[in-house]
Formats: C-alpha cells, sequence, structure tokens
C-alpha cells in the first residue's frame, strides 16, 4: 500500500508505450499523451488529452491503457479520463456584431446585455444553462445527471442537448430515434423522467458535426424555442447543456433564451480554470448569473477509505469559485460507474445510489433548486 515507486511509474509507462497514439504513430508515453499518471493504493490512473477534432479515435485507446494499467502487479482498479485539448468548438470569438432584430444590446463601454428579446421557452418556469469553457471536463455529465436528480426531487424537467459539436445526452439518457414533429414543433422523448431534445437526434449520422454560423445559432434555436416542451405539464426547469467554449454560439442562446443562470464545469487543472475563468467572465459581461461552479474529476476516492485522493491538484476550483464570488455547488469525484453508466445510457442520479458522486450531484441539484425556483 502506499505511494507508488519509480519502478511502478516505470512499468506503467513502458506498458501505455505499447499503446500506439493513432495520431502520432508513437508509444503513448513517448507521444506526451500520459498526463498526471498516478499510481497508489492499488489504483492507477491518469488524464489522456487530445485534440478535439480527433478524440473519437481515442475512446479505443483509453480502453486499451486501463487494461494495460489493470494488468500490472498490484493494480486493482484503473481510470483513463480522456479528455479534450481545447474547446471543441471554434471557441473565445469576439462576440460577432449582429444587425437585425434580437441584437445584442450594446453600451458605448462595449458591455454586452442581454437582450431584450430573450424569452423563455414556451411552457418553460425557469432555465438553467451548463457550460464548460474546455470540452471533455464533464458538462454534459454534469447536465444529464442534474436533470435527473432534479426529476427525482418530483420536479418537471426537461434537457435540451445544443451542444452542436458532441451531442451527448441520446447516449447518455440511452435514447434515439427521430423526434415526432407538430404544429411546427419537435416533440421531446422522455427518459428517466426528463424530457430530452438532442441535436443528436435531429443531425445526419454519427460523425462529428461542425455547425457554423446562422446554421450553428439556427440548431441552438431549434433546441429550446422549437421543442414542444412540458407534455404533460409545464416545466419547472430546463436544463441546457452548451457546447464548450466561449463563442457566438453561447451569445445567440443568451441573445434567444431568457436564463435564470448559468453553472460553469470545471476540472481542477489550472489549464480547464482558466477557460473556466474565460466563461465565467463571458456570462458575467452578459448579466447572465453564474449560479456557481461544478468541479468535476475533482479526485479519486481511496478505495479503502474513501478519503479523497487529489490527482489533479486540490482546491483549485473551491479558491476560484471564492475569488468569484460564486458558490462550488459540488466536488464531483472519477467514478467508474458514473462513466459507465452515461455509456450506457443509465445516469448515476437517476436511480438509487449512494456513491460520493451521486450524492455532489444532489446537492448540487438541491443549491439549484432553491436558488431558481425559490
Ligand atoms: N467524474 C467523472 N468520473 C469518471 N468519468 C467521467 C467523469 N465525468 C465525466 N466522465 C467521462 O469523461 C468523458 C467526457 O465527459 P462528458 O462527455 O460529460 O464531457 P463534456 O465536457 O460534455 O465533453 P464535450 O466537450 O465533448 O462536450 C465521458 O466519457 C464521461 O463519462
Amino acid at each position: 500500500m502506499g505511494h507508488s515507486t519509480s519502478t511502478d511509474m516505470d512499468a506503467a509507462l513502458a506498458v501505455l508505450d505499447g499503446i500506439r497514439d493513432p495520431s502520432s504513430g508513437k508509444g503513448l508515453a513517448a507521444a506526451g499523451l500520459v498526463q498526471g499518471l498516478v499510481i497508489r493504493d492499488g489504483r492507477a490512473g491518469f488524464m489522456l488529452e487530445v485534440p478535439a477534432a480527433v478524440a473519437q479515435l481515442y475512446a479505443p485507446v483509453r480502453d486499451a491503457a486501463e487494461k494495460a494499467l489493470a494488468g500490472l502487479p498490484g493494480i486493482e482498479r484503473a481510470q483513463v479520463v480522456l479528455t479534450t485539448a481545447s474547446g471543441g468548438a471554434p471557441a473565445s470569438k469576439p462576440a460577432p456584431k449582429q444587425s437585425g432584430t434580437g441584437r445584442l444590446n450594446e453600451d458605448p463601454q462595449g458591455r454586452v446585455g442581454p437582450s431584450e428579446t430573450a424569452v423563455r421557452p414556451a411552457n418553460v418556469k425557469h432555465v438553467i444553462a451548463v457550460a464548460s469553457g474546455k470540452g471533455g471536463v464533464g458538462k454534459s455529465t454534469v447536465s444529464v445527471n442534474l436533470a435527473c436528480a432534479l426529476a427525482r426531487m418530483g420536479l418537471a424537467v426537461g434537457l435540451a442537448d445544443a451542444d452542436i459539436f458532441g451531442p451527448s445526452a441520446p447516449r447518455m439518457l440511452g435514447v434515439s430515434g427521430q423526434p415526432a414533429f407538430a404544429d411546427g414543433k419537435l416533440i421531446p422523448f422522455k427518459a428517466h423522467g426528463v424530457e430530452v431534445m438532442s441535436i443528436g437526434f435531429i443531425a445526419e449520422g454519427d460523425s462529428p458535426m461542425i455547425f457554423r454560423g446562422p446554421r450553428a445559432s439556427g440548431a441552438v434555436r431549434q433546441m429550446t424555442a422549437g421543442v414542444a416542451w412540458g407534455q404533460t405539464g409545464p416545466l419547472d426547469v430546463l436544463i441546457i447543456d452548451l457546447p464548450p467554449g466561449t463563442g457566438d454560439i453561447h451569445l445567440t442562446v443568451i441573445q434567444s433564451v431568457k436564463l435564470d443562470g448559468v453553472v460553469i464545469v470545471s476540472t481542477p487543472q489550472e489549464v480547464a480554470l482558466i477557460d473556466a475563468r474565460r466563461a465565467v467572465a463571458m456570462f458575467g459581461k452578459t448579466g447572465t448569473p453564474v449560479l456557481g461552479v461544478v468541479e468535476n474529476m475533482a479526485f479519486f476516492p481511496d478505495p479503502v477509505t474513501g478519503a479523497p485522493i487529489h490527482i489533479f491538484g486540490e482546491g483549485g476550483a473551491k479558491a476560484e469559485a471564492a475569488k468569484l464570488g460564486v458558490p462550488l455547488l459540488a466536488q464531483v469525484p472519477i467514478d467508474i460507474p458514473l462513466r459507465q453508466g452515461g455509456d450506457e445510457g443509465r445516469p448515476l442520479t437517476a436511480g438509487d445510489n449512494d456513491s460520493p458522486a451521486a450524492v455532489a450531484f444532489r446537492q448540487a441539484a438541491a443549491t439549484l433548486r432553491d436558488a431558481v425556483l425559490r
């Protein structure tokens, strides 16, 4: 038991180097893809950070790496977190100058305010957007689990998956098919007590989708105002899963949808925090309340005691939230059932589960309910 020795590390790096990086053809370690490798108390893990455009190629690589680490003597569990190196979106573009109706209000200092034309989608009482500065930090995992946790509290909940670069709600909620269309609106599916609409239902094939400009804005609008929400009564809350980054799509949402506020998802890594800060600044500039930060993949729970093992640094999100004056809504640990649930269409919070991750999501959901629904 205890900390890794350099021999453990060398053995792990050697097996990881036996797995080929599909982009460079080198071994994973030689390609610089093994970040934050930790071996401790029978657990091994690292962060596999890859460019967003090729992220899909790396799911089998992640699985192979987990298998290789789990095969090492003394390792009982291995967890490799696949994350993207930059927002999967053409992020950080300056706000476009818009013309015509629905334009953002801009004051002489260049501050943009929420558009007067922003409205709540019909039949929806409250709207919460979930954003992240960076891709792959678990924004969709957080959106889906918050939605299911709120639904289990007895609220009428909808989830609009507006992540046009990688819609995940169909997979994470286990729903597929073409939505029906009636009276000019899409009819949402219902899964785990949550009404859901996703760009993934209406886009063709499963290749990564790149919408740009007006098509992107149109697609996001279709996911919100274009849906017949509240099939059995008005929704208490609609969660919008935004694309990663801070681009013009976000401004489209702010411009067209009246948000109660936004939840920012970040990992503890400094790079993700920098991007999260940018997202907070963007929403702040548009007068959108930041309801809080969810720190995801915050730690590995110790397999024996459950005590947090902070593999990617400790306290970053907490300090950042305090600095920004927004609540830290939850610290969600790295959790294998959470990932598996997402892959298999059974969100952790959709069932009875008292794992630390499920508890963290439920606490965050209760805080949001109290903040928004009052
Ligand atoms: N706390 C966690 N523990 C373990 N795995 C996690 C955790 N959070 C997310 N994951 C896994 O990490 C991957 C990325 O998560 P997710 O798709 O939610 O991220 P995202 O930020 O929405 O990504 P994108 O940038 O593509 O929109 C998924 O495989 C997910 O299951």
